[in-house]
């Protein structure tokens, strides 16, 4: 896992690098400023011309060192400084550093066309040491940086955007952000989307151990983290050790939904399959999964009974069930009698929403899926991205369950506080059926006994890789539900080496 830290955090994280490694501040900066220029000359050729506009803390500090190797690659660069109240030591050093390299202009007022001919602009003018929105000078600068037609890049974070608080005010609008040694939580919230743009993380070699020690409850998850959880099939394994999961789904009209989970449910190794599905789905089930198991319910259309619980290992719902008043007694009497964990989504969620008294029956363990809609529907509106992911915690913690709220960057709240937020996934998922498939694979890992914990962040970490293989073979544009249960295996495979066998 990549522990998020809080600007805090980072300040002391650096200073006890500094101290401990030991190196001096000064040379710290000059690695970030190296790994940024790695980053940047992998991209941008010498054609390009490049404004640095730098504030007088560190991250101007940056900007600096930024322009200098820039510089002795042969780019063509100038830097721009807004000058705050105060400089930092390694700000004043490389100032001095870049004397007679590079073409230094301080901004005393701001002209429309300031930036005009540059193809690429570097803000480095606030990073981790942001405290309050900008204002004058800062403010104008932004704005007129994002109002230029060059490629916007940010060092370390968006100038004006706060790591681990709400922001306000003006923000550095970047098409890409290099954000150094880990992401800060705030690149991660839908809102702040068209600040970061598309960020990435680069190595500075800040120490580890500190980092290791830090309290925290947000993490970001690494394939590495998948590759821990899941457990090799061993030699004498039979069916009955990956467990029997009954998915419960589907009406009249959405069998669709019902397949989608079931054929999951199996890509993601469970033992044994029931579906409960209503009678109109007998055929349509049988003909098109034949690995699964028929519960027929009594009522044509939709599901009004549970099937006799005893021999499942987990329950999942919701995809396309309906919220019939006899599928909410049926849904009822499933959380009334089975305790052991269940997997809710869609119509699952929308029913606790509208009978809140169910929520009290919820087993502990369970896992809920809901998309922000769905959340919103449960928890009420939220103001900003962060009392979101407060809702989210709360929820978490009072039905002693795993909360996912899906999307870019899906989180998964555990009943203990953390968060952890997915690093697979693309916008070609923004379309039907994928949530449903997402249940499906959450009930198949369930059922082979992983913990709820677990099953969440390795179910959405490899249906987002699903998503991703999908995309590159198929397209995000034409990328449907179905593909994310076809290339399942393929992200199976990745994350267990087994292509290497
Ligand atoms: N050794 C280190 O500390 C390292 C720091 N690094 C860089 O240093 C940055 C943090 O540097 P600093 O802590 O100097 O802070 P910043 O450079 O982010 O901000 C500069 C100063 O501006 C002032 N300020 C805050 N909000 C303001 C506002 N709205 N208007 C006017 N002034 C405002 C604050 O006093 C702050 O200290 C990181 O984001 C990163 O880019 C990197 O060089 C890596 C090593
Ligand atoms: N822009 C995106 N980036 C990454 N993943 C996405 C994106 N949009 C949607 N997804 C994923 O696709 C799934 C959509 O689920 P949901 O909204 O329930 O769809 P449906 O109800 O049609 O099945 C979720 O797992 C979500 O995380
Ligand atoms: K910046």
């Amino acid at each position: 896992m990549i522990r998020i830290l809080s600007s805090q955090q980072i300040k002391a994280l650096d200073a006890y690098t500094i101290q401990h490694e030991p190196i001096a501040s000064i040379d710290l900066m000059e690695r970030a400023c190296r790994a940024f220029v790695n980053w940047f000359t992998e991209r941008f050729d010498g054609r390009n011309t490049i404004a640095i506009v730098c504030g007088t803390g560190n991250n101007g500090g940056d900007g600096l060192g930024i322009a200098r190797m820039l510089q002795e690659w042969s780019y063509s660069v100038k830097v721009f400084v807004i000058r705050g109240s105060s400089e930092t030591e390694d700000f004043k050093v490389n100032l001095e550093r870049l004397r007679g390299k590079v073409e230094v202009v301080e901004i005393t007022s701001l002209d429309e066309t300031i930036f005009s001919e540059y193809d690429v602009l570097i803000d480095a003018i606030f990073g981790s040491g942001l405290t309050r929105p900008p204002e004058g000078l800062f403010a104008q600068a932004i704005h007129l940086m994002n109002k230029s037609v060059a490629v916007r890049i940010a060092v370390d974070i968006p100038s004006g955007l706060l790591a681990d608080k709400v922001s306000k005010g003006e923000i550095f609008k970047a098409d890409f952000t290099v954000t150094f040694q880990m992401p800060k939580l705030a690149f991660l919230f839908p809102s702040n989307h068209s600040f970061t743009g598309t960020w990435c993380t680069v190595d500075i070699g800040l120490n580890k151990s500190f980092i290791k020690e830090q309290q925290t409850s947000y993490y970001y998850i690494a394939a590495k983290d998948i590759r821990k959880i899941l457990k090799p099939r061993s030699k004498f394994d039979h069916k009955g050790t990956y467990g029997h999961a009954l998915l419960m789904a589907g009406s009249y009209g959405k069998m669709g939904a019902a397949l989608l989970s079931g054929r999951a449910v199996l890509r993601a190794g469970v033992g044994l399959l029931t579906m409960h599905v209503p009678e109109c789905g007998y055929v349509i089930l049988q003909s098109s999964i034949p690995e699964a198991m028929a519960s027929i319910d009594e009522h044509i259309h939709f599901i009004t009974a549970i099937p006799e619980l005893d021999k499942y290992t987990v329950v999942g719902t919701g995809p396309g069930l309906g919220q019939d008043k006899l599928t909410v007694k049926a849904f009822r009497k499933l959380l009334e009698d089975f305790r052991k964990p269940v997997v809710l989504d869609a119509d699952a969620l929308n029913i606790l929403s509208d009978n809140r008294e169910l929520l009290l029956l919820i087993p502990a363990g369970s896992i809920l899926t809901p998309h922000p809609k769905e959340f919103e529907r449960l928890v009420g509106k939220w103001s900003d991205d962060f009392e979101r992911l407060d809702k989210q915690k709360s929820l978490a913690k009072q039905l002693k369950s795993v909360v996912v709220l899906k999307g870019a960057n899906t989180s998964i709240a555990s009943p203990e506080g953390a968060v952890y937020f997915n690093s697979t996934g693309n916008p070609g998922m923004a379309t039907g059926g994928t949530g449903d498939v997402l249940t499906g694979i959450l009930t198949g890992l369930l059922a082979q006994g992983y913990s709820s914990l677990d099953t969440a962040i390795a179910g959405v970490y490899l249906h987002g890789l699903s998503g991703d293989i999908a995309a590159r073979e198929r397209s995000m544009v034409s990328l449907i539900a179905s593909d994310i249960i076809e290339f399942l295996p393929a992200a199976f495979k990745k994350i267990m080496h087994e292509q290497k066998v």
